[in-house]
């Protein structure tokens, strides 16, 4: 088996591995095998996740994504941006393209650096109740952006144990069995400051799409934010959500920020037959 070229590119600080399967060169059960065997940390490339490219009947083409655990996520908002700039570098797609996810078909646009996604609509948006967090009451929002979130608000953005409460919230009974992904935000006069743990990924990222989605739109909902809510990642980089009102909530949902090449290379061939062993 000879290598497979690919991609290393960052969102906002979250890092995905970018590869074209359209030739089905990777079968589907081996693809939680290879994001796993990949995307480990300093022993391998290293990455949040791994995006492979599929041919599609109905959009450019249909996107499989992997978390770093080799769990398959619905959705990844900013790696939704970098495989937009991918497709385009590559000429799978013109500027304007569409692709297929599990959360439904995505729209994205290329304007250099900068990609813009439009997501699809929040679902299972609950604002600010009371969840018990081992005793303690905590005051969350939850919904879906294409993967579930729960947002909690915090005075200053350095002070909460991400990896530890973000994991009790994370495998808290009331988000099973999917579990879902946790957002500490802090409201700021003209943005907002997030942190995200992340499903899959087990461990605080430097940014999450989906979750700067899920952070806004509580803001939008607690004082009527306007579009676009400017959100600081926590690799210091900006995000833009943009969004409409619809019947019923919002919806329209932009996500802009830069998709940046970090490095291109090819995965040996060691490589893709140590994941076929996994
Ligand atoms: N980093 C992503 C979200 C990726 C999926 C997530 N880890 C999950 O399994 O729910 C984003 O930018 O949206």
């Amino acid at each position: 088996m000879t290598g497979l070229q690919f991609y290393k590119m960052s969102g906002s600080g979250n890092d995905f591995i970018i590869a074209d399967n359209r030739d089905g060169k990777i079968a589907k059960d081996d693809m939680p095998g290879l994001a796993k065997a990949l995307c480990a940390r300093k022993i391998s490339i290293g990455a949040d996740g791994l995006v492979l490219v599929e041919n599609s009947d109905q959009c450019d083409f249909k996107w499989q994504f992997y978390n770093s655990d080799g769990s398959e996520a619905e959705m990844c908002g900013n790696a939704s941006r970098c495989v937009a700039r991918f497709a385009y570098l590559n000429k799978i797609a013109g500027e304007k393209m569409t692709f297929e996810t599990l959360a439904g078909v995505i729209h994205a646009e290329v304007l250099g650096e900068t990609v813009k996604a439009g997501l699809t609509d929040p679902t299972d948006v609950k604002y600010f109740y009371a969840l018990d967090v081992d005793g303690t009451t905590c005051n969350v929002t939850s919904m879906n952006t294409g993967v579930p979130h729960v947002v909690l608000l915090v005075g200053d953005i350095e002070k909460p144990d991400v990896e530890e409460l973000g994991r009790k919230i994370r495998y808290h009974e009331a988000f099973a069995p999917a579990g879902t992904n946790v957002n500490f935000v802090e409201f700021r006069r003209r943005e907002l400051a997030v942190r995200t743990y992340e499903r899959g990924v087990e461990g605080e990222t430097l940014a999450c799409g989906t979750g700067a989605v899920a952070a806004a739109l509580a803001r939008v909902a607690a004082d009527a934010a306007l579009s676009p809510v400017k959100v600081l990642t926590r690799s210091g980089e900006y995000l833009y959500v943009h969004y409409k009102r619809v019947p019923g909530g919002y919806g329209n949902i932009f996500l802009e920020g830069d998709a940046n090449i970090i490095y291109t290379g090819e995965i040996g061939p060691d490589a893709l037959k140590l994941a076929q062993k996994e």
